[in-house]
C-alpha cells in the first residue's frame, strides 16, 4: 500500500503548499478539514510562534503554523487532536498527530536546557540547536508499555479515574532509565494490580501522539497473586470473561487492538488489524 502522508523537513522560505494551525485549542478546521492553503492561512491575522516544514500529503507539501493563541476565523473551529483520533479520517489524524508532536517538542526547546540561550532550528534536519554549546535537541519521544494480561477465557482489565465513565482498559505505563520494555511491564503490573504474569509476548506498536508516547503492546499471561488496585491510579481492576466485557477503549487505541485480537483468536474469529 502507499502511503498518503510521509514525514519530511520542509523548507519553510519556499512558497506554497497546504497548512494546518494548532493553537492551545486544538487544530483549526472547517467544512473541508484542517487542511488550509498555506498562502491564505498566512494572510489571517494569526499569532505564530513557529512554522515548521513536516511532510507530504498525497505529494503535497504540507507545513505546521504553532500559534500563541487561537484566533476566530469565519466558517471555522477548533478541535482538540483527541476529537480528530476519534471522529475524523486516519490519514488526516496521523498528519495532526505528527505535527502537535514537532509542534510540543519545538515549543518546549526554544532555550536550551544547557546553558539557557535561545535555540534555533536545524535547516533540513528535525533538530533544534544551541549555537552556544552546541547542544542538539531531537524530538522527544517516550516510550511506554501497554499489555492485556490474560488467563484463560478471562482478561484483566482496569479503570483509572481519568477515563470516560464505565470504560475499562488494559494497563500501561512509561518505561524508566535502564528497563527493558519487558522489565517495565513486570513492574507496572505489580505497581498498578500486585500480580505477577509470565509468557510475556510482544504484539506491535502504535505511536500515541498524547503527547508524545510510543506504545509497545504485549499479551502475558496470569502467573500469581490477587489483584490490588494501586491507590490513586487504579480505580477498578477485574478479571472479565471475554463472552462479557465491559465498555472498552477507542477503536482506534492499540489497548483495544490487544483486546480485540486475544478475544479473536480465543473465539476463532477473523484477527483484527492494528491501527498505525
Ligand atoms: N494507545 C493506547 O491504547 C493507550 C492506552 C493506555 C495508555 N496509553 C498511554 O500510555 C502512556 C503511559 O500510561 P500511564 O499514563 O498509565 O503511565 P504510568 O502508569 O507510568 O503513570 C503515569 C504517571 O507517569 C508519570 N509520567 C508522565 N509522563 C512521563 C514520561 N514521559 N516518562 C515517565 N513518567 C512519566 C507521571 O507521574 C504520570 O502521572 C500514556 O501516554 C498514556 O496516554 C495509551
Ligand atoms: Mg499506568
Ligand atoms: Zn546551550
Amino acid at each position: 500500500m502507499i502511503s498518503r502522508w510521509t514525514t519530511a523537513v520542509l523548507d519553510t522560505a519556499l512558497p506554497g503548499g497546504w497548512a494546518v494551525a494548532r493553537s492551545p485549542e486544538g487544530f483549526l478546521f472547517d467544512d473541508n478539514g484542517a487542511l488550509f492553503p498555506r498562502e491564505w492561512l498566512k494572510r489571517q491575522d494569526l499569532s505564530i510562534l513557529a512554522e515548521h516544514g513536516i511532510g507530504h500529503l498525497d505529494g503535497e507539501p504540507v507545513y505546521l503554523l504553532e500559534l500563541h493563541s487561537p484566533l476566530d476565523i469565519p466558517g471555522c473551529n477548533w478541535k482538540g487532536l483527541r476529537a480528530f483520533m476519534l471522529e475524523d479520517d486516519h490519514t488526516l489524524y496521523k498528519v495532526l498527530g505528527y505535527a502537535a508532536q514537532i509542534g510540543t517538542w519545538a515549543r518546549e526547546h526554544r532555550f536550551c536546557g544547557s546553558c539557557g540561550k535561545h535555540m534555533g532550528q536545524i535547516p533540513l534536519e528535525r533538530a533544534m540547536y544551541c549555537d552556544a554549546c552546541e547542544l542538539r535537541h531531537y524530538p522527544r519521544i517516550s516510550p511506554s508499555m501497554i499489555v492485556l494480561i490474560t488467563r484463560g477465557d478471562e482478561v484483566l482489565l482496569a479503570r483509572s479515574p481519568r477515563f470516560v465513565t464505565g470504560v475499562y482498559s488494559t494497563l500501561a505505563g512509561f518505561a524508566e532509565p535502564g528497563e527493558s520494555a519487558e522489565d517495565c511491564l513486570v513492574r507496572e503490573v505489580r505497581e498498578e494490580v500486585s500480580i505477577e504474569v509470565k509468557n510475556i509476548q510482544y504484539m506491535g506498536s502504535q505511536c500515541w501522539p498524547f503527547p508524545h508516547s510510543m506504545m509497545l503492546g504485549f499479551h502475558a499471561e496470569y502467573a500469581g497473586g490477587d489483584i490490588v488496585p494501586q491507590e490513586d491510579e487504579i480505580e477498578d481492576a477485574q478479571w472479565f470473561n471475554v463472552h462479557d466485557l465491559p465498555p472498552l477503549p477507542a477503536s482506534r487505541s492499540i489497548a483495544r487492538y490487544l483486546i480485540d485480537l486475544y478475544v479473536a483468536r480465543r473465539l476463532g474469529h477473523a484477527e483484527p488489524v492494528l491501527p498505525g
